[in-house]
């Protein structure tokens, strides 16, 4: 009867859809109604044109993959994301009409592929340095506990600055409080309240800023970071040659030089930045807060890593790359595992079909709003056995194939994670699926926990924290990343001696 069911869920109880629509599968099965008739909210003409009907959320691994990884004929539903992103809607994650974001995808493309990721590494490793030496400044003597999430939250914003706008947020400050990592947490925890009612952001975004942040004061650190980046543009827009004195490729030399497509305006190319800025800081810390609980809460685990380190990097004065890193087996397998634990994105992403097609055996006629939750892929147990377990074990076993297809938290298919790219062949069901990865999100990855386990000994301050935590309940306050009850672990830090690097 209402859309006000999701909001209810959404906002009086505190990101708890995911968790309502999982008791309703229980209910009523693989597919359920989870919305009234809707007409979506667009200008795109070839999605006005669709007769709206009926939305549906599907539990059912073989549904996931026709709707995203193949669903070239599914387009992404307006009203949710320019509600959900309304305060950067001309940026390529709210771009629902798909000859649209294939261009914006050719352009950014290119400053996320592996030649572009391995020629920026450097940016990388200089922002893993930079934390690992603050926190043995800071934290190791005399030694005091260090908030995880916030150390990582920290790294993956100065990574992600550094790297598209060559300006660094430098928010790796000792307590990790920085007023824009602040500012992200406040727009994330934001982003239902403007799905819901996006002309709230219309509202602040044409108001004088001195009036706005008088009357919501907590905008104030978003202000400053928009006000930011439409500095650094004015600068560039007014002078293009001083693209050229930046200190490396930066989206901006993408961006700013637009072959056989329109130049971007002003607007779009300051909500570029903040959609790359939210994309790849909140996500990358959320496997990085997952993957270190879960390693300190298994000491087996956690050994494993730190061996195979040692073994491969005898000395750690020297320097280890990533492209060396991706070689050891153990690493690669408990990276693989905190992404799979860590969801990547909890909300159901909404598609809408756009010409008749079979999903999950179901015919479902166009104008369909269609969406699973990547929660119920990484957690099949016909997939991933005792999924509520942190393994990597099961990856290192010999037949991963059907795991691989179904290990999606960068999403799959045309609007796949630009920050990432997998690369399978068609035959994805055969024996010996090749993973090919070309990305940011991996190369941070790799660089983050692998100098981290190597160069640091840490301890779970609070080793009672509970391990198998309730996992759905972590799904309440989901909103991108879910929001784990154990999130602000604390860790006491040792500087790794050249004996032993476990506490
Ligand atoms: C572990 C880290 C990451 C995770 C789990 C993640 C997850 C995702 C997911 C699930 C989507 C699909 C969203 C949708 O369909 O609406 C997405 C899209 C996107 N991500 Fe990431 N991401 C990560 C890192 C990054 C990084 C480092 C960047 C770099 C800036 C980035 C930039 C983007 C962009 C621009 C899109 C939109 C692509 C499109 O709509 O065509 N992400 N990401």
């Amino acid at each position: 009867m209402t859309d006000w069911y999701e909001v209810y869920y959404n906002i009086i109880k505190g990101g708890a859809l995911v968790t309502e629509i999982d008791r309703l599968h229980k209910l009523h099965g693989p597919v359920i109604r989870i919305g009234p008739n809707t007409v979506s909210r667009t200008t795109s003409p070839m999605i006005r044109e669709l007769n709206h009907n009926t939305q549906l959320h599907f539990n059912d691994r073989h549904a996931y993959h026709d709707i995203y990884t193949y669903g070239s004929m599914l387009v992404k539903e307006p009203g949710f994301y320019l509600g959900f992103m309304s305060h950067a809607t001309s940026g390529l994650v709210p771009t629902c009409d798909p000859q649209d974001a294939k261009e914006r995808r050719s352009l950014l493309g290119p400053m996320f592929s592996r030649r572009a990721v391995l020629a920026l590494e450097t940016t990388v490793q200089e922002k893993v340095d930079q934390l690992i030496g603050l926190i043995e400044k800071q934290y190791t003597s005399p030694p005091s506990s260090i908030e995880m999430s916030k150390a990582y939250r920290s790294i993956t914003i100065d990574v992600i600055t550094e790297y598209c706008f060559a300006e660094s947020a430098n928010t790796i400050t000792p307590n990790f409080d920085h007023p824009i990592q602040m500012s992200i947490k406040d727009t994330v925890k934001r982003l239902w309240i403007q799905r819901h009612f996006p002309f709230l952001n219309s509202l602040t975004s044409k108001a004088p800023r001195t009036f706005v942040q008088w009357l919501f004061p907590e905008f104030k650190s978003y202000l400053d970071m928009k006000a930011g980046y439409e500095y650094q543009i004015d600068g560039l827009l007014k002078d293009p040659d001083s693209l050229f004195n930046l200190d490396h490729e930066t989206i901006y030399h993408h961006l700013f030089n637009p072959k056989n497509q329109m130049s971007l305006s002003r607007t779009t190319l300051v909500h570029e930045a903040f959609d790359l800025v939210g994309a790849g800081s909140d996500t990358i810390g959320n496997v990085c807060t997952v993957g270190t609980f879960h390693a300190l809460k298994n000491q087996t685990i956690y050994r494993k890593v730190v061996e195979e380190l040692r073994e491969a990097w005898p000395d750690q004065n020297t320097s280890m790359g990533y492209v060396a890193l991706e070689k050891l087996p153990y690493l690669s397998a408990f990276i693989k595992e905190a992404l799979r634990y860590s969801v990547g994105i909890v909300h159901p992403l909404p598609r809408i079909v756009t010409a008749s097609i079979d999903i999950g055996g179901h015919k479902i006629p166009p104008g369909t709003f269609v969406e699973m939750s990547t929660v119920f892929l990484h957690m099949n147990s016909d997939v991933f056995s005792d999924p509520y377990t942190f393994n990597p074990d099961r990856w290192l076993t010999e037949e991963t194939s059907e795991m691989l297809l179904d290990l999606a938290p960068f999403s799959k298919g045309p609007r796949i994670c630009i920050g990432l790219k997998y690369v399978l062949p068609h035959f994805l069901r055969c024996q010996n699926v090749r993973l090919i990865r070309y990305n940011l999100a991996w190369c941070e990855l790799y660089l983050i926990f692998g100098n981290i386990f190597r160069k640091l000994a840490m301890t779970l301050l609070d080793a009672e924290t509970e391990e198998r935590v309730i996992f759905w309940q972590s799904f309440k306050s989901d909103y991108i990343a879910p929001k784990w009850h154990w999130e602000d672990y604390r860790v006491l830090v040792e500087k790794v001696s050249e004996a032993s690097n476990v506490a």
